[in-house]
């Protein structure tokens, strides 16, 4: 698992360790392990020409003490400085490094165009989300040909990961220091990151061992085994978990088909479906693992393609039994149309899993005040959150980076996966995705768990389905015990 730590959470611990070190040593530890990813990188491009763009803060200090480090070793190191004091030393001492330093009124896009490696030392976690004037016309000068190191985090992008900035740099990678921050694995910033490169320098946060839980985590491969519900020998179908699915109507037949094979295919003991008479007879011949109606279920899914206004045939009875799942303490996944019968937090666990359009509607409706997709997009975690706060569940938002934001009361950290391919942005693939974290709550996992690990699964069975290529969403159903197997047994 990949965890990543606050900006404050950050600080707290430098200080900790400063304390018993030398001053300057905790940089000088940053500094050797930053030069030394951009002297491997400079060996495997056969560049030699450095461009540091050099800010205020110890960001700035890092990037101009790796700097020395590469003009002694002979490479051709320049250093940008804007209308601000360097961290370090004048431009008159910087001489003697070997390290040029050019002002506003140089030919600092002379040096940029010949640029090989561009060392982004502008703002680390001290950075507001944006950039100054003229360092925004530094990164919009940099070469397509140069690589981008940023040191710590992209400048100009929020340490915090919430807000998406206007201007920022986006690197090829990100060295960072001790641990990973927020900012890395969020979906506001994260495309801004590239290659992720951890620099151990000693913090006494984040060592293998220590379970002090992160501000956001990330499941990888290896959680998986951890995590699954993998039967023993004395399970039968009832102890693995039953899951009941509410989905589906006259006019939304495909979502329960899509719902109920993933579920079945992710593992379930049993499945039980309800819904109206075309989905129904659907199921019947597509999942002839499924059961019809209500009986006694672990977790419920409650809602991929449910209509809640329908006046079809069979629609209120189905209604009911949504109703009334919602109304039990048990698991309860909230999915597209049935998450317009949340209203408040309600007994049992609960993961709701919209896109952000239905995050929209769903907070505004809750909260009196008209909100839409793309306010929801500059802001994914805090909307989230919002709606977290507001429900009690666990939200599950969709998207190239899909996020799990508990309650804030849960005290629990947030995950963020980014499994999936871009072809996973296919009408139904949400509906797969229900399924399969519908199943993990049946198998007795919590909200935070299921959600997380079924986006996993899901991206990982969407590139299997279909290397590098179009996948449809039921190829991402059918791939998901696939997908499984190859996660277990790696
Ligand atoms: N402590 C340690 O031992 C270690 C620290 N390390 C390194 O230090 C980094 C943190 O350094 P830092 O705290 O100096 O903050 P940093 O991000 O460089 O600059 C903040 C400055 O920028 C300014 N400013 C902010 N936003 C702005 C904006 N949008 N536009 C314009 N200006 C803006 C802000 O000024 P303000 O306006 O707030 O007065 C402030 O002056 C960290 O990421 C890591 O690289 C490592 O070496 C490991 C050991
Ligand atoms: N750019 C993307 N890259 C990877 N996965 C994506 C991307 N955009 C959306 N997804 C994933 O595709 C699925 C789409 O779900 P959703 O919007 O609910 O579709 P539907 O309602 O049609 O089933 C989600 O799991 C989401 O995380
Ligand atoms: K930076």
């Amino acid at each position: 698992m990949l965890r990543a730590w606050s900006a404050a959470r950050v600080r707290a611990a430098e200080e900790a360790v400063m304390a018993d070190l030398p001053e300057g040593e905790l940089m000088a530890r940053a500094a050797d392990g930053l030069a030394e990813v951009c002297r491997a990188r400079l060996a495997s491009s056969g560049g030699s020409r450095v461009v540091v763009l050099a800010g205020a803060g110890n960001n700035g200090a890092d990037a101009l003490y790796a700097a020395v480090h590469l003009a002694a070793e002979g490479f051709d190191c320049v250093a940008l400085q804007g209308d601000w004091m360097l961290a370090i030393g004048d431009a008159a001492s910087w001489g003697a490094s070997g390290v040029r330093v050019l002002g506003p009124d140089d030919d600092w896009a002379g040096a940029l165009a010949s640029a090989e490696l561009v060392v982004d030392g502008v703002l680390g976690i001290g950075g507001r989300p944006g950039l100054p004037d003229l360092a925004a016309q530094w990164v919009d000068a940099i070469p397509d040909s140069a690589y981008v190191v940023a040191v710590d985090l992209p400048s100009g992008q929020d340490p915090a990961g919430r807000q998406v900035s206007d201007t920022g740099v986006f690197a090829d990678e990100t060295v960072t220091f001790g641990v990973a921050k927020p900012v890395h694995l969020l979906p506001a910033s994260e495309a801004a990151v590239g290659r992720l490169t951890l620099v151990d320098i000693g913090l006494g946060i984040g060592r293998d061992g220590d379970d002090e839980p992160a501000d956001v985590e990330r499941l990888d491969f290896a959680d998986v085994a951890r995590l699954w519900p993998v039967p023993g020998a004395g399970d039968d179908k009832y102890s693995r978990g039953v899951l009941g699915v509410v989905a589906g109507g006259e006019d939304y037949t495909g979502a329960p088909l899509l719902c109920c094979t993933a579920a079945v295919g992710a593992g379930l003991g049993m499945l039980r479906y309800v819904g109206t008479p075309t989905p129904t007879a659907l199921v019947r011949a597509e999942v002839p693992e499924a059961v019809h109606g209500e009986g006694r279920v672990q977790a419920w899914v409650v809602g991929p393609g449910l209509d809640t206004h329908s006046r079809a045939a069979g629609s209120k009875a189905q209604l009911d039994v949504a109703r009334s799942a919602l109304a039990s303490d048990l698991p309860v996944l909230v999915d597209a149309g049935g998450l317009d019968l949340v209203d408040g937090p309600r007994p049992g666990p609960t993961l709701l899993t919209p896109h952000a359009g239905e995050l929209a509607r769903l907070l505004s409706r809750l909260s009196g005040e008209e909100t839409d997709r793309e306010t929801v997009q500059a802001d994914p975690l805090g909307h989230a959150r919002q709606v977290a706060d507001r429900t009690g569940a666990t939200v599950l938002l969709k998207g190239a980076t899909t996020l799990v934001v508990p309650p804030t009361t849960a005290g629990l950290p947030v995950r963020s996966q980014n499994d999936a391919p871009p072809w996973l942005a296919t009408a139904g693939a949400g509906d797969v995705l229900a399924g399969v974290c519908g199943a993990l709550l049946a198998g007795g996992l919590s909200p935070l768990d299921a959600g997380s690990l079924g986006a996993l699964v899901h991206g990982v069975a969407a590139d299997l389905a279909n290397p590098g290529g179009p996948v449809r969403a039921l190829a991402v159903a059918h791939a998901i015990p696939g997908a499984v197997a190859h996660l277990l047994t790696r």
